[in-house]
């Protein structure tokens, strides 16, 4: 999958930024603040529909305008192409799909697959749970749409259940309950079902691009937690948990509270690992999903690494450099100067200033 055509309006200090990018390896180089990694946000938006900082999302329109919007023309393998969209006015969001206004957001991301690793991407690792399980779902979502279904139904049984019991307090009317839990129960034992069969294809992915970056830590073991007993069919929980979760007025148990880790064996806790081995791990992680979404797909995600020589030394810019030459996806790498690593390796380079991308040599 790769992006030949890529318009930014009014995102951050982009405004009427059009590129051309090529099929292999884009370096984008500009000092600090140039607008570097808001051209890799504007890519994660289309692909995620939400942006990789954290932040008000009024914070990505360009101070003085009312909105921003977001234009590609993505091409898979299959040569099929598809012009995307994505705008956001009024405090809401866009989605046009080959000129069709008003596209929900699952369709929009579906046609568009990116894998991005930042400067946070280390809290897949150190961070909350929910990083890791937007991973995972992510990723589940790109080899099973209908995963995003089951997860909206879970979602909004999951919202009525909490106000319910938020309403209910001490006096638990299990009638009022049932009819959520039941629908939690179907939409989150599908949830779960597709989260594992993911976790399994992962697992050899993970073998491989960890091992690849961190030998020193050793063999790699995966290990998830469901959210709720192994023992327990998730509509049996939910009623054991009816008063301990109204006491604290929400549901303390089910495929929201979903969580794994990566384990190695020469680092079996997370605090064994050092900042730049978290980083090694996340990227690892993220490699590992592009390549399980090769094999499904038969096309490499999109793959961004922001400020990528200042996250990782220069032995492991260049193994992943040459890796990603090797399996054919498109590279989109920030950075505020030349990257060494990348030397022989055919890159087509941007310079970015002032919010302000040309290519070099013009074309
Ligand atoms: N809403 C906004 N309106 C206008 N400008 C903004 C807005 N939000 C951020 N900016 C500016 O846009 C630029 C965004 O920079 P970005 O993070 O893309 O730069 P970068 O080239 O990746 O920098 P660095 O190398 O420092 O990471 C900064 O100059 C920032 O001050």
């Amino acid at each position: 999958m790769h992006i030949r055509r890529l318009q930014i309006q009014s995102l951050r200090s982009l405004d009427d930024v059009r590129i051309e990018l090529e099929s292999g390896l884009n370096l984008l180089i500009g000092p600090n603040g140039a607008g570097k990694s808001s051209v890799l946000e504007a890519v994660y938006l289309l692909s995620h529909g939400r942006s990789f900082r954290s932040g008000a999302r009024e914070a990505l329109i360009q101070r003085g305008r009312d909105g921003l919007s977001i234009f590609a023309e993505v091409s898979d393998t299959a040569e099929r192409h598809h012009r995307l969209g994505l705008g956001r006015q009024g405090g809401r969001w866009q989605a046009h799909i080959d000129g069709e206004a008003g596209r929900n957001m699952g369709e929009l991301v579906a046609h568009c697959a990116a894998i991005c690793f930042e400067p946070g991407s280390h809290a897949l690792i150190a961070g909350p749970a929910e990083e890791r399980r937007r991973y995972l779902d992510w990723g589940v979502f790109h080899v099973e749409h209908t995963f995003l279904m089951h997860w909206r139904r879970y979602q909004r049984a999951l919202r009525q259940r909490n106000a319910t019991l938020r309403v209910q307090g001490r006096m638990l009317d299990a009638s009022a309950l049932e009819p959520w839990e039941a629908e939690m129960s179907r939409a989150g034992e599908a949830v779960e079902s597709a989260r594992r069969d993911y976790i399994d294809r992962l697992r050899p992915h993970l073998d491989q691009h960890l091992h690849a970056l961190v030998p020193e830590l050793g063999a790699v073991r995966l290990e998830y937690r469901r959210g709720w007993s192994e023992e327990q069919a998730l509509g049996e929980a939910l009623e054991q948990r009816r008063e301990r979760d109204a006491m604290r007025g929400h549901t303390a148990t089910g495929p929201h509270r979903a969580d794994w880790h990566v384990v190695f064996e020469h680092a079996p806790q997370r605090e064994h690992l050092s900042r730049g081995q978290e980083k090694l791990c996340a990227l690892g992680c993220m490699l590992a999903q592009g390549s399980l979404y090769a094999e499904s797909s038969g096309s490499w995600p999109i793959v961004c690494l922001d400020d990528l020589a200042s996250e990782l030394d220069q032995a492991h810019q260049r193994s992943v450099a040459a890796a990603l030459a090797s399996v054919q996806a498109q590279v989109l790498i920030t950075g505020t100067d030349f990257v060494p690593a990348l030397d022989g390796i055919d890159a087509t380079l941007f310079h970015v200033e002032h919010g302000d991308v040309r290519r070099h040599p013009p074309t």
